[in-house]
């Protein structure tokens, strides 16, 4: 049984895993031929999952992408390898994960900075918070100035992980005394344009999801575009709040720009969880065994007035809505409003394929050809 097939009927359908592994101890580590570079032809965003042994890295990549479950992480055996796994769930969700062993070691003439940074959208530096982060730290600010040099482009996150077993007051100490130093660190060494970006993470709740949500946005160059539909879609529903969830992952991909609760975001992720477990029993499963389809609708009432609605926006993409029971009365405008964003969204789509199929791509980014959908017309 291949790699992708144990993967698949371990995790379900739905993913596309083409992941493979390259061993420190497969022999002589060579550089170019062991870490090719090449293996990312489509120019798919990387994202390096890096920290200290025990940090917690693969398993945030299995809970996130694999939908382990916490408890079975215990039993994850430490990586000793690089383990790149291509996450290709959803059409705007595309990347590659790159997790590094613990014992990584910068100076070892056989690590190609050059080519391991080189290609890399955002860096992920996980510190157990639960441990002593002095090691840690060094760690960070010696991988932060390596990968600067090689590519400043890379946007820096540092994930304080396995807050679970702090209090709150601690995590905040935590939290700022991890900012304070890696910051002034930077800054004697001279890289005061070094931006890190911190959040508190636990596989244990939704906060890591909602990490890796905000490290994802950055990679998607139409987020602008797609938080503007979002804005645009809820000022005219009467909704009070809207997120464009990746099914599988349940990551958002944008939302609108009114603030996010951590409640209101883990109601919505449960909510994926009820439609995809009630479709996977109850619904017609289409040739790929997917029971998310373009039927896929939900409604659930809460005792406190307020109702969470959810359409499937495409095969990958579900629109997860919050708003009054009263506000829900207009149902029939809410619903073509949403006809509206969805075509709009399919619009993003194909402006996107047009853009990675243009081989003479003189504007990756898209932005101004996508810039026109904005002023879809919606009916208030
Ligand atoms: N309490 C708690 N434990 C966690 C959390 N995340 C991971 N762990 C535990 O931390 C241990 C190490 O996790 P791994 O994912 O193997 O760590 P790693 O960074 O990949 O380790 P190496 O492969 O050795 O580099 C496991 O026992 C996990 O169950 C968390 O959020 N909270």
């Amino acid at each position: 049984m291949s790699y992708e097939q144990e993967e698949e009927d371990h995790y379900g359908p739905g993913y596309e895993v083409g992941s493979y592994t390259k061993d420190y101890n497969d022999g002589p580590y060579d550089g170019e031929s062991d870490l090719n570079v090449n293996s990312n032809p489509e120019g798919k965003p990387r994202i390096l999952l890096m920290g200290l042994r025990r940090s917690g890295k693969s398993s945030i990549q299995k809970v996130v992408f694999h939908k382990m479950s916490p408890n079975e992480t215990l039993f994850l055996e430490s990586t000793n390898k690089i383990v790149k796994d291509e996450i290709s769930n959803s059409s705007f969700v595309q990347f590659q994960i790159w997790d590094f062993p613990g014992q990584v070691d910068f100076f070892d003439s056989n690590f190609d900075c050059e080519m391991i940074f080189g290609g890399c959208g955002a860096l992920v530096f996980v510190i157990d918070a639960q441990d002593d982060y002095i090691d840690a730290l060094m760690k960070l600010n010696l991988t932060v100035t390596r990968a600067y040099k090689v590519n400043p482009n890379i946007r820096f996150e540092v994930f304080i992980h396995k807050v679970d077993g702090l209090s709150d007051d601690h995590k905040i100490e935590a939290q700022r005394d991890i900012h304070q130093r890696a910051n002034d660190e930077l800054m004697e060494e001279g890289f005061d344009s070094v931006n890190l970006s911190f959040y508190l993470t636990s596989i244990y709740d939704h906060s890591i999801f909602e990490a890796f949500s905000k490290v994802v946005q950055k990679l998607i160059p139409q987020l602008p575009t797609l938080e503007n539909l979002l804005n645009i879609f809820v000022s005219n529903s009467g909704i009070e709040k809207a997120f464009l969830f990746d099914v599988v992952s349940k990551i958002y991909i944008a939302t609108d720009s009114s603030p996010v609760d951590m409640q209101s975001y883990e109601l919505c992720c449960d909510m994926i969880d009820v439609v995809v477990d009630i479709s996977c029993i109850y619904g017609t499963k289409d040739a790929d065994g997917a029971a998310f389809d373009h039927q896929s609708l939900s409604l659930i009432k809460l005792n406190n007035s307020t109702i969470l609605y959810l359409r499937e926006v495409n095969r990958f993409l579900a629109l997860v809505c919050i708003l009054r029971e009263d506000h829900f009365a207009r149902q029939g405008l809410i619903d073509y409003n949403f006809v509206c964003f969805r075509n709009a969204i399919q619009e993003v789509f194909e402006v996107r394929m047009q853009v990675q199929q243009a081989s003479n791509n003189t504007n990756p980014s898209g932005d101004e050809l996508i810039q026109p959908l904005n002023s879809v017309a919606l009916k208030e």
